[in-house]
């Protein structure tokens, strides 16, 4: 039996390998003797330097860039296999898990740092950027990294706005005037976790806001200070920003990119399934298994689990996905390939206790499907 294992990672818990190797661990309870293969995903967020540094035998370079909230951080980027391509995740310097719980204020949070590591790879001499966007800290639609690369935006007195979604509110002009002038020679494919718009009720203030700490009233200002945002850089560049699906990616960055930089915006699970040749490995499996912290009715806006379930049905595969936590809406994922899903909780607890407890949790989930799994195989043999 082949089980093919690529789930993303369980954020602020485990990474796409350790969630893997889990499921691996309490499948080999009941099917020691299988075909494991585990391929640790991601969807443009948190995970995609390493998955596609590993899958093209690329390498990782650290460097310390401004982190959400103006504090120096460790991050890091990938160059891939060919030795031309850099690959940036914007969760690396601009993240969610940068920013404890009670520090969350998208007002304030910068995305400086991720155009401080598309600094350092342009410093490194490379021709084409994937760009991972999602996971992150920060609703300031990549003015911050705009910023960083030397774009200045101004209020109505001619003033360099402060950095943050809030101070977008005061915006007036662009100036594009001092960008580095190396990107004109480089081309950008953005890998964007969500294909969610800039603006309005499924915008990336309204959806994704909240996580980033923001409450009702914030969520508004910031939805605000978006539309005005996209409006100009519409303006001033001509290009359409406010509907395009995946704008609305790691708070607007997805916007800045387009707009602003012509790059070009992706799914970021099919640019992750390419460069690890997914098709190819579920082609020949028994089974399929996936998995995300969580899985919701936003799921099937282009996230791991539903890219891995659309590559497998290409050859009509079973996919079970495990999830840390489960939404009251997220039946709409089994109309888009996922067969089952299963949450690994085990008991009513505190979400750091989920967290702390996910990897076992994982584990003996994974080891009751194994069983259910043979079970079925052995009804359907005696019959
Ligand atoms: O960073 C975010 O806002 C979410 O991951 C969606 O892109």
């Amino acid at each position: 039996m082949k089980i093919v294992i690529a789930p993303d990672s369980f954020k602020e818990s485990l990474s796409a390998m350790q969630v893997a190797t889990a499921i691996q661990q309490g499948f080999c309870e009941i099917y020691p003797d299988a075909e494991y293969i585990k391929l640790p995903m991601a969807d443009g967020g948190e995970g995609t330097v390493t998955s596609m540094v590993e899958a093209t035998g690329g390498q990782y370079l650290k460097q310390i860039v401004t982190g959400p909230l103006g504090e120096p951080v460790e991050g890091y980027w990938g160059l891939m296999g060919d030795g031309k391509t850099a690959v940036i995740e914007m969760a690396a310097a601009s993240g969610l898990h940068y920013v404890s719980p009670e520090l969350r204020n998208p007002l304030l949070t910068t995305s400086q740092g991720t155009g401080e590591l598309v600094l350092a790879a342009l410093d490194m001499g490379i021709e084409h950027i994937i760009l991972g966007i999602g996971g992150s800290a920060t609703n300031d639609g990549g003015a911050g990294m705009m910023q960083a690369l030397g774009v200045q935006f101004k209020d109505a007195q001619g003033n360099v706005l402060n950095v943050g979604g809030g101070a977008l509110c005061n915006l007036t002009d662009i100036d594009v005037s001092r960008l580095d002038p190396r990107l004109a020679g480089v081309s950008i494919t953005v890998a964007c976790d969500v294909n969610n718009p800039l603006c309005g009720p499924s915008g990336a203030s309204a959806i994704f806001g909240p996580q980033k700490g923001a409450t009702p009233e914030m969520v508004k200002t910031l939805d605000a200070a978006l539309f005005s945002y996209g409006s100009l850089i519409e303006k001033v560049t001509g290009n359409s920003v406010l509907n395009a699906a995946g704008a609305g990616a790691a708070g607007g960055m997805g916007a800045a990119l387009l707009g602003l930089l012509n790059a070009e915006l992706k799914p970021g699970i099919d640019i992750v399934i390419k460069a690890l040749g997914l098709d190819n490995l579920v082609k020949s499996a028994d089974l399929v298994i996936t998995g995300e912290g969580r899985i919701d009715s936003q799921s099937i806006h282009g996230k791991t689990p539903i890219g891995v379930a659309r590559s497998a049905k290409r050859f009509n595969k079973p996919v079970i996905a495990l999830a840390g936590g489960l939404t009251a809406d997220h039946q709409v994922v089994h109309t888009h390939g996922l067969d089952a899903v299963f949450s690994v909780l085990t008991r009513v607890g505190t979400l750091p206790e989920a967290l702390q407890e996910a990897e076992n949790n994982l584990r003996i989930t994974a080891r009751n499907i194994a069983s259910i799994w043979r079970m079925a195989q052995m009804s359907s043999e005696n019959k």
